[in-house]
């Protein structure tokens, strides 16, 4: 039987309506969630999500604001202007969009941001209350991958979990995600030889190389679920993922799509951060 969506898109419109609410409640207390997203540079696809960040904002009836830059930017000027957010009262998250041109270090930017609105969940301190168990903010990607895992009904107790990549914002974190859910998990990478050794022991697997066909059907255990986090083109210039989504879903018992799947949840736990943000002040 071939595998089951798991639907990014649906997913996303029932949590967007839960925050919508939650945002309600709040601006009828005089408390407007607020999202400060900062865009530098010309970057198409970066215009395009930060486009999308906003309206979803707007949808969900939180205040937006959007500060674009041209990409001559100083690191000073960045760095001044963040500041001067993290004091601002309606604003409650803080996003800069990656990636930055070159001449900004995106350390020292996202080290700027106040932890109580580090919306990303990019930040050292963030990262540490992660790996504490404690309650920070989660990066939104891995975060809206638990959703969707959690959206199958699985229990992840006693699973086997196989995280390929092993990136700040993606891979290490979704790890420690899965980790507090009592799987027990693999970090697979670049350097990883014969990645099918691991894949096909997982009862989940989350690839999120950034590179196209990176698990195929022969690397995947009948019935596990998989969750792509790869935005690639095809050489017909189509959108992709990481997995070979064709054979996998005859294989697997649920896949994300790209589109669809992992790309819209990213915004819509972005939200919830921020509602979560507004929240906790
Ligand atoms: N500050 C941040 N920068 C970046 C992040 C992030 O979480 N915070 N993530 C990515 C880009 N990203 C959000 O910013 C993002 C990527 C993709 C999607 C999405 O909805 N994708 C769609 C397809 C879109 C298309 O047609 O191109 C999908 O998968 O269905 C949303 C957000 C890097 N930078």
């Amino acid at each position: 039987m071939p595998a089951q969506l798991i639907d990014g898109i649906a997913l996303s419109q029932k949590l967007r309506a839960e925050i919508a609410a939650r945002a309600a409640a709040l601006t009828a207390q005089g408390k407007q969630p607020g999202l400060a997203v900062i865009i530098v540079g010309d970057d198409p696809a970066s215009h395009v999500y930060v486009r999308n960040k906003v309206k979803a904002c707007e949808d969900a009836g939180f205040y937006s604001l959007k500060d674009q830059y041209p990409a001559d930017l100083s690191e000073a000027a960045l760095l001044e202007r963040i500041a001067a957010l993290n004091a601002d009262p309606a604003i409650h998250g803080i996003l800069v969009q990656m990636p930055l041109p070159k001449h900004i270090d995106p350390h020292k930017v996202i080290e700027a941001i106040s932890t109580k609105k580090d919306v990303d969940g990019y930040s050292v301190l963030s990262a540490g209350e992660l790996m504490a168990g404690l309650d920070g903010f989660r990066p939104c990607t891995p975060y809206g991958c638990m959703k969707l895992i959690e959206s199958t009904g699985v229990n992840l107790r006693g699973k086997h979990a196989v995280v390929i990549g092993r990136s700040n914002t993606v891979g290490k974190p979704m790890a420690l995600l899965l980790l507090q859910a009592n799987a027990t998990v693999t970090i697979c990478h670049s350097a990883t030889p014969d990645l099918g050794l691991y894949t096909r022991q997982a009862d989940i697997v989350v690839a999120a190389t950034g590179r196209r066909n990176t698990l195929t059907a022969d690397m995947v255990k009948p019935g596990a679920i998989v969750i792509d986090v790869g935005i690639n083109r095809d050489e017909a210039g189509k959108l992709c993922g990481d997995v070979d989504f064709a054979g996998i879903k005859e294989v697997a018992s649920h896949i994300t799509p790209v589109p669809g799947g992992v790309g819209p949840m990213t915004i819509t736990m972005l939200l919830m951060n921020t509602v979560e943000a507004a929240e906790r002040t």
